[in-house]
């Protein structure tokens, strides 16, 4: 990438910190010493774990040419003969001095950004489909993979450090690229990954428990999602059916309501089934009528593609272009995704894993089992070393929407999947639905029971994996992707009948 050399100085200046050991040229910036390449800003961090500092030594014999630290950073960084930039927070500017060595990428391209409990994924496909339509080169950043154009990389995090977002935009502006549409975790958020970024508009699906392992407390989760909307949009469009999120609802807010209020920016009206999707009239502001759909199943699904269609718009893009561009997207890997196996049951796996999330999914399922004359059978389980108080809410969400639970593993990580099966199954018995709950240890065996249990028509709901490729268990991720197996188990089934 050609990066044109920025003066520490500059940088010293631009985050008024406090400088020592010297001037000196920076071309990239990095957080990880294992990751500097030569001429590189080394960010020593603060963290949970461990101080950045203790690897000053590594990053030097690295390239690192100078470090961005805080005061316990200081001392390390001379000693390793590097002139430093020290703050209070580092983590708090370095989303502006990224973006100032990248060359300030996001200035040249249509950011449109994404948050919200669940959907963010979703949309942001939809989003890059309308962008294409209107002829824009797309980047998109995100869950499942970062694309720039037509190269791809999968994804490590949701939303990249504010190091690595800002070397991908600028890679993106090299090779063409015009619009980049990306989720913004609450994570990043928080740690300030997405400052630096002026986003044409950003969006806010859904509100729900989630990540209660990292935010302290449910507002505090609600706080960091509220940041995106701190005013570096220049659109906000919020969702008109979720109290929670329409407490940022200000003069200027854009909403979109895919159950048809006609109070919101945006509604749906005539949302009818086509093939596995749906077809629906968004309408405007000003009166404008939109014929859209998506094809994927489930009014979360009306709400995502509406808010891809106020996004786009608010960005500058003809919403009827737009409509057609989301229409014709044919997907997203691992959400409601069709398995492809032949016979009677319908394999769908989804990345379900939170419980609204849960609920929309089974709700878009449970009309699609009505339609076949079949039941709905779910099998779910909740990752270990994540937010332990959702387990049985997920459960709970489980047994109301479908007819049949499968309670089973998903990423135990280091934690006991006995204990975490127990929980979801406490959640689970808990419901008021009238679903049998039943636990089956290690994911493939309850797949194959799912599979032995179901009759012609029933759909099968694998919940919570998506598009992963593997089960993480101890320290060490086992492949294991929810498509494949359900595809084995069912093609297996077949066989044996036949
Ligand atoms: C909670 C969280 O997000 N933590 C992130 C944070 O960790 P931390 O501040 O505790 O860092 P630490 O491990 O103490 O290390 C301190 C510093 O030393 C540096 N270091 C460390 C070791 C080394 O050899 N060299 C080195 O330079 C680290 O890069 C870091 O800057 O900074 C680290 C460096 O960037 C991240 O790797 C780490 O992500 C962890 C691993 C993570 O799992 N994050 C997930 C939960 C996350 O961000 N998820 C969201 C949401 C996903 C969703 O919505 O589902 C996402 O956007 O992906
Ligand atoms: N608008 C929505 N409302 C409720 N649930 C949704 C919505 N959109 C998608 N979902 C559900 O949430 C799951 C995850 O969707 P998606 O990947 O788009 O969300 P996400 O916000 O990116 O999630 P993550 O934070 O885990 O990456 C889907 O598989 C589906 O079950
Ligand atoms: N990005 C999310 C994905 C969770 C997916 C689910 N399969 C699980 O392991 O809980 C996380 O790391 O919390
Ligand atoms: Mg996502």
């Amino acid at each position: 990438m050609n990066v044109t050399p920025v003066p520490l100085s500059q940088l010293a200046e631009l985050i008024s910190a406090d400088a020592a050991g010297g001037d000196i040229d920076v071309t990239g910036v990095t957080h990880s010493s294992g990751a500097v390449r030569p001429g590189d800003l080394y960010a020593a961090l603060p963290g949970a774990n461990r101080h950045g500092a203790s690897f000053v030594g590594s990053a030097a014999a690295s390239g690192a040419v100078a470090v961005l630290t805080d005061s316990d950073g200081l001392a390390p960084a001379l000693e390793a003969g590097l002139p430093v930039l020290v703050v209070d927070d580092p983590r708090a500017v370095l989303g502006a001095v990224s973006a100032a060595i990248y060359g300030e990428p996001s200035r040249r391209l249509t950011m449109i950004g994404v948050t919200g409990t669940a959907g963010k994924t979703s949309t942001s496909y939809l989003v890059e489909a309308g962008l294409r339509a209107a002829g824009l080169v797309t980047g998109l950043v995100g869950t499942v993979e970062t694309r720039l154009d037509d190269f791809v990389v999968k994804s490590v995090r949701t939303t990249p450090e504010a190091t690595d977002l800002q070397a991908i935009l600028a890679a993106g502006v090299e090779r063409g690229v015009t619009a980049v549409v990306m989720e913004v975790s609450s994570h990043a958020l928080v740690m300030g990954r997405a400052d630096g970024i002026a986003f044409a508009a950003a969006g806010y699906t859904n509100f729900g428990q989630d990540h209660l392992d990292f935010h302290p407390s449910s507002e505090e989760y609600f706080e960091a999602k509220a940041r995106l909307f701190d005013g570096r949009a220049a659109v906000e469009v919020l969702n008109y059916d979720d109290d929670a999120v329409m407490r940022l609802n200000r003069d200027k807010s854009v909403t979109y309501s895919a159950s048809g209020n006609v109070g919101a920016s945006w509604w749906a009206s005539d949302v009818r089934p086509a093939a596995f999707g749906q077809l629906f009239t968004a309408h405007g502001p000003d009166g404008v009528t939109v014929e859209t759909g998506v094809a994927l199943p489930g009014l979360h699904n009306v709400a995502n593609a509406l808010l891809a269609l106020a996004l786009l718009s608010g960005a500058g893009i003809d919403p009827v272009v737009a409509g057609e561009g989301i229409l014709a997207c044919k997907g997203v890997p691992g959400r409601l995704e069709q398995v492809d196996a032949p016979g009677e049951i319908l394999g769908v796996v989804d990345y379900a894993h939170k419980p609204n999330a849960i609920v929309a999914a089974l709700a878009a399922l449970r009309e699609l089992a009505g339609v076949r004359g079949g039941q709905l059978i779910c099998v779910i389980g909740a990752g270990g070393d994540r937010d332990k108080g959702k387990r049985p809410l997920m459960g709970e969400a489980a047994a109301h929407g479908s007819d049949l639970v499968i309670v089973t593993d998903d990423n135990p990580r280091t934690e006991d999947p006995g204990l975490i099966r127990a929980a979801v199954r406490e959640g689970a018995l808990s419901s008021a639905g009238a679903a049998k709950v039943i636990e089956i240890g290690g994911r493939r065996a309850a797949i194959d029971e799912a599979v032995r249990l179901a009759s012609a028509g029933d759909v099968i709901a694998v919940l919570g994996k998506g598009n992963e490729q593997g089960q993480e268990v101890g320290g060490e991720v086992l492949p294991f992707d929810d498509r494949i197996e359900l595809a084995a188990a069912l093609g297996a089934a077949l066989g044996g009948r036949s």
